[in-house]
């Protein structure tokens, strides 16, 4: 018997010497881009802007940092849902994860601030290491908005929203499953930011559900493929067009840990849907929002619970 094709999820190659504005190869590629992220609300780019060296130091800082004592990582707090330390301990977190958050990640000052909690004598080639990482992972971040906008013919509003964007960094580990533990690491969610980048060690496990409902895995990393991934705040901005996939990670192979860090955008202040995107085709889905409102509303019982956090959030109710 013949076996079915494993879904794939749509490559891209975001490799910066291919990228230049206005040439074809740039407007396929926004084309491209817009439609994976309408089609499947993630897609893996093909990025070169992190180096094998940086990327190789990235992943030995974060398993550095988890083998620090748990009340040394539990002090990594925010105001901010979600932004501090998530994990062992907690209820209705799987017992396999863990998560540190580090805010503003792309400026010194977020990294200090995060590296001088957990190492108070100071730890400048973490702060170092995870700058880098964090601007240029950024950088990708922004080219991938600057598509869509560009395919939506609403580029005009790229700068005023990009002057609003903060990273925040997020480290990940997953520890395999003991045998007849729940191998479930991290459950079914949609994210709550505007867009995620996610990178990992070799060890497999984030799956994404399509639109008909089966899950894709993502079992191909190298060092340079970034999983690109839209949240909540992204598809109500676009009036519903940008799909926000769930997903969720599943610890299937073997005792050894997975590591992955995420690069999470947010925007402070007001959210605009660009009023290009309604019309009476399209009528318009979404209220302006306040995007760390929207986080906080998921972090509610109430928003918890919502079938999509952005409807729950902001939808416009029909009369
Ligand atoms: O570890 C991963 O690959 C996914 C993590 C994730 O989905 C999240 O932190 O929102
Ligand atoms: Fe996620």
């Amino acid at each position: 018997m013949r076996s079915l094709p494993i879904p794939n999820l749509p490559v891209i190659d975001l490799s910066k010497e291919n990228l230049n504005p206005g040439t074809g190869s740039w407007l396929s590629t926004c084309r491209n881009v817009t439609q994976a992220l309408e089609e499947y609300g993630c897609f893996v780019a093909v990025y070169d802007g992190v180096a094998l060296e940086l990327h190789d130091e990235v992943f030995s800082a974060v398993e550095k940092l988890f083998d620090l004592p748990l009340e040394i990582k539990k002090k990594n707090t925010s105001e901010k849902p979600y932004f501090g330390y998530v994990g062992r301990h907690q209820p209705f977190i799987p017992p396999l994860y863990e998560g540190l958050g580090i805010d503003c990640a792309n400026t010194l000052e977020g990294t200090q601030n995060f590296s001088n909690i957990m190492w108070p004598q100071g730890n400048d080639s973490f702060c170092k290491t995870v700058l880098s990482y964090t601007k240029q992972v950024s950088e990708l971040e922004q080219t991938v908005k600057q598509m869509v906008f560009e395919s939506y013919g609403v580029e005009k509003y790229y700068e005023s929203l990009n002057e609003k964007s903060t990273y925040l960094l997020r480290m990940m580990k997953y520890r395999g499953p003991e045998k007849n533990e729940n191998n479930v690491g991290c459950e079914s969610h949609t994210d709550k930011s505007f867009i995620t980048i996610l990178h990992q060690n070799e060890v497999n496990g984030l799956e994404i559900k399509a639109k008909d409902g089966s899950w894709i895995g993502f079992d191909d990393p190298t060092p340079s493929s970034f999983i690109v991934m839209a949240g909540d705040a992204f598809l109500a901005w676009s009036n519903g067009r940008i799909h926000s996939a769930v997903h969720r990670v599943v610890m299937n192979g073997g005792s050894k840990a997975r590591y992955s860090v995420g690069v999470f955008t947010y925007n402070e202040g007001i959210i605009h849907v660009p009023e290009e995107l309604a019309d009476d085709e399209y009528p318009l889905q979404f209220k302006s929002f306040d995007h760390f409102g929207l986080l906080h509303y998921y972090a509610t019982e109430e928003g918890s619970k919502a079938d999509s956090t952005a409807k729950g959030y902001c939808a416009i109710s029909n009369p």
